[in-house]
């Protein structure tokens, strides 16, 4: 009996002892499920939290390069664009000259050589007014021409190609009318900016005008703001932004479908604030309804009236369109109160007879004129110029 119980505590005792062993032994990691879990997440939220704040502390995997990320090439930030240097205004025209020769050859040479024929008959003078009709003159003033340069001829007699010309050139100059004020306004006024407004149907120009306007400012030493107010297409405030970014003059702009207003206030509150010299608005130009239009336009004005007085309204007009383009333009001048032209793509047509039979219609001078794509493409207009130009020289 006394052996038996001394049997069970030896028993005993080598159970706890091995049981021991084995409770004591070290883990080897990842042999439990609980805690590896842990560890992984932990390692994962570290080497997360590592790649986002120091990419360069981050390990590298076995094999990669131990200074891969140190000796990477610098990246050079983008060179800020080189500014340009626009011509200044003046001379423009002048340098122009040759596609305005060009463009309207028809129209200044063919009259001259008409005019220069031995007889003029009745038959020459309808020819004489056909290709003023022909040139977008307009009917009225053809026949006023007409009249004025048949009295001429009677009372001068002789025609020498030189008096032709002389006749020809007073006749036309008169007709465009060289004591228009066609300076545009964009002297600032103390400290508030002057405010130009380029109104126009689309696709005539509008937005490369107000891009061409400030990189003509900029040529005569102003500092320009433009605003991108035709917010119905996002891609006149990027075209607006490139001709901007080319002279250093800001753009202000705003998302798709904004107020044109609120654009247009933003801009000259901007032009305010740096001190600019002039803020050019470019406009929408949806021909919807003309109370439409005048309700947008007039509520572009008033806004920024708010601000600055508005010194300009540039109505932009496409040579090319004729009689169609003239019928927009006066749907716009009975919106708007518009203080001057902006006549582009006269460098494509023929017809520069336009500009005398436009001023008839709106009563307001052709102020600028658009002679190509080119960036200085756009000179001040002269009377004198631009007949010396088509008539060729003496
Ligand atoms: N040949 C020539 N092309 C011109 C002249 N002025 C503008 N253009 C071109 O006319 C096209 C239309 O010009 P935009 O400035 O986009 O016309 P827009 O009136 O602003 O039209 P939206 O931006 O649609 O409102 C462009 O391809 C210009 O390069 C010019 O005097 N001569």
């Amino acid at each position: 009996m006394d052996y038996s119980i001394f049997a069970v505590a030896i028993f005993l005792i080598a159970v706890l002892v091995f049981g021991g062993v084995f409770l004591i032994r070290p883990r080897r990691p990842g042999v439990t499920d609980e805690k590896p879990s842990a560890e992984v997440t932990d390692a994962t939220t570290a080497e997360a939290g590592t790649a986002v704040a120091e990419p360069e502390e981050r390990e590298e995997p076995a094999g990669a390069p131990a200074t891969a990320t140190a000796e990477a090439p610098p990246v050079e930030a983008p060179a800020a664009p080189e500014l340009e240097t626009p011509p200044p205004s003046a001379g423009r025209l002048v340098r122009l000259r040759a596609r305005l020769a060009r463009s309207q050859s028809t129209f200044g040479q063919g009259l001259l050589s008409l005019l220069s024929a031995d007889k003029l008959d009745d038959d020459a003078w309808d020819e004489i007014e056909d290709t003023l009709i022909t040139a977008d003159v307009g009917v009225t003033a053809a026949s006023q021409i007409v009249d004025n340069l048949r009295t001429k001829v009677k009372v001068q007699g002789g025609r020498t190609p030189e008096e032709v010309r002389g006749m020809l050139r007073e006749e036309l100059i008169a007709q465009i009318d060289p004591r228009l004020d066609r300076a545009v306004r964009t002297d600032p006024h103390g400290d508030r900016p002057a405010v130009l407004m380029i109104v126009g149907v689309n696709g005539t120009g509008k937005t490369t005008t107000t891009g061409k306007l400030g990189r003509v400012l900029v040529g005569d030493g102003r500092s320009v703001v433009l605003g991108a107010a035709d917010t119905f297409r996002a891609a006149a405030a990027d075209q607006l932004e490139t001709w901007g970014s080319r002279v250093g003059a800001p753009v202000v702009r705003k998302d798709e479908g904004a107020d044109p207003a609120s654009v247009a206030f933003d801009a000259v509150a901007r032009g305010m604030d740096e001190g600019a010299d002039t803020v050019i608005i470019d406009t929408a130009g949806r021909l919807h309804t003309k109370t439409g239009l005048m309700d947008e336009l007039g509520k572009v004005k008033r806004v920024v009236e708010k601000k600055s007085q508005v010194d300009e309204v540039l109505l932009v007009l496409d040579a090319t369109t004729g009689q169609n383009g003239l019928r927009q333009a006066r749907v716009f001048a009975e919106a708007v109160n518009i203080t001057g032209i902006v006549l582009t793509k006269l460098d494509g047509t023929a017809k520069g007879g336009i500009i005398i039979q436009v001023q008839r219609e709106l009563g307001v001078p052709v102020k600028l004129v658009g002679l190509g794509e080119g960036p200085d493409d756009l000179a001040p207009f002269d009377a004198e110029a631009f007949v010396d130009a088509i008539l060729g020289e003496d």
